[in-house]
């Protein structure tokens, strides 16, 4: 069989949580099956570029971000593909069929796999199963610490937060016995269910038995702890608190709904911690399926390079909690995300 096409591979998302699809030409290679929009990259040219090109080409849009989602080899008795498959986030103009192929915007549940060509599959199951749709939107996650902020001014702030938009807060006390912990934890939700906002309880998935919260967020011993047992089906959000690619890989295995990467930047919280840097940051990111928010000394500026590595969303601590004006810190966040 002749060498391996590659192939870029365009898993076009709209605001709503539904994929672009078009239809193969009846003459071409799997015509007439459905399929996410690309096509072979040509000699010379990067995966950015040959996604840029196909999606101008055949749909009339510019691609504005995008990130490298995984790779899908798949051997067809007449052809070897590798599908380069990546998430465009952001676009503009209007897709339409330059070559006369017919469009649909469908939800992944609407995704027939029988009806696209048999690489595709693992595309499907995977966007069936993306957590990220499970994710609060915006995707900034506010880790509050109690320690952070000076005596009293704890819930105002998370108040001030949740006004300027914060939708998604983890509440992390190490400095609290149990009891001190349960006992915020109901003020917190309280605040929460006030503004519509998940919140996520730092400990042992049993402190969900005492406070009704909507997740667990599980540090990096609790999830070496589980030792790769899945979580199984789980109504609340789950997310793990990873350093590097094994605990990455090992919040995969567990099934959580999204996982920390840090540190990414040098941080105040943790002076003369090794980092990751963003080139490190976006090359785990690349090895895992499951959506990751980049923390640690980040500021509004860093965001679309982060996005643009991959990142699902941002996890920030003392830039909002410290921030003379959190509720301006979070809006300048929101305003780096949109
Ligand atoms: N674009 C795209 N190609 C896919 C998908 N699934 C899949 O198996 N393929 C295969 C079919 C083809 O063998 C190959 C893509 O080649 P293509 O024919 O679309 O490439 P192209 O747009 O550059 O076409 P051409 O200029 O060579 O006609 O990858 C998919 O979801 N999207």
């Amino acid at each position: 069989m002749s060498s391996v096409v590659q192939v870029a591979v365009g898993v076009i998302l709209g605001a709503d949580g539904r994929v672009l699809v078009s239809r193969r030409h009846q003459d071409a290679h799997q015509g007439g099956l459905w399929e996410f929009p690309g096509g072979k990259i040509e000699p010379g040219e990067s995966l950015e570029q040959a996604l840029a090109r196909e999606l101008a080409e055949e749909l009339g849009i510019e691609v504005l971000a995008a990130s490298f989602w995984f790779t899908q080899t798949f051997a067809y008795p007449d052809k070897q593909v590798a599908l380069q498959i990546c998430k465009v986030h952001q676009f503009r103009g209007e897709p339409c069929g330059l070559e006369g192929q017919p469009l649909r915007w469908l939800h992944p549940d609407e995704l027939d796999p029988q009806s696209f060509p048999a690489a595709n599959r693992p595309i499907i199951e995977a966007l069936q199963n993306m957590p990220s749709t499970k994710l609060p939107s915006p995707p900034l996650y506010l880790i509050a610490d109690p320690a952070r902020c000076p005596a009293g001014c704890f819930l105002p702030t998370l108040e001030q937060a949740l006004s300027a938009g914060v939708r998604w807060i983890q509440l992390r006390a190490k400095a609290l016995d149990q009891a001190a912990y349960l006992a915020l934890a109901r003020e917190v939700l309280v605040l929460t269910r006030a503004h519509e906002a998940k919140l996520l309880l730092n400990g042992a998935p049993t402190l969900l038995e005492e406070v009704p919260a909507d997740g667990i967020q599980l540090s990096a011993s609790r999830l070496a702890a589980l030792q790769g047992k899945v979580l199984g089906p789980h109504t609340g959000l789950w997310g793990a608190s990873c350093h590097d690619l094994a605990e990455l890989q090992a919040a995969e295995a567990a099934g959580v709904d999204f996982a920390l990467l840090s540190p990414v930047y040098p941080t105040a919280s943790h002076p003369g911690a090794p980092t990751l840097g963003l080139d490190r940051f976006a090359a785990l990111v690349r090895q895992t399926r499951v959506p990751v928010l980049a923390l640690g000394g980040l500021s509004p500026d860093r965001v679309p390079e982060l996005m643009k590595a991959g990142a699902a969303g941002i996890a920030v601590l003392g830039g909002i909690l410290e921030a003379d004006d959190p509720g301006q810190a979070v809006a300048a966040y929101l305003a780096a995300l949109a």
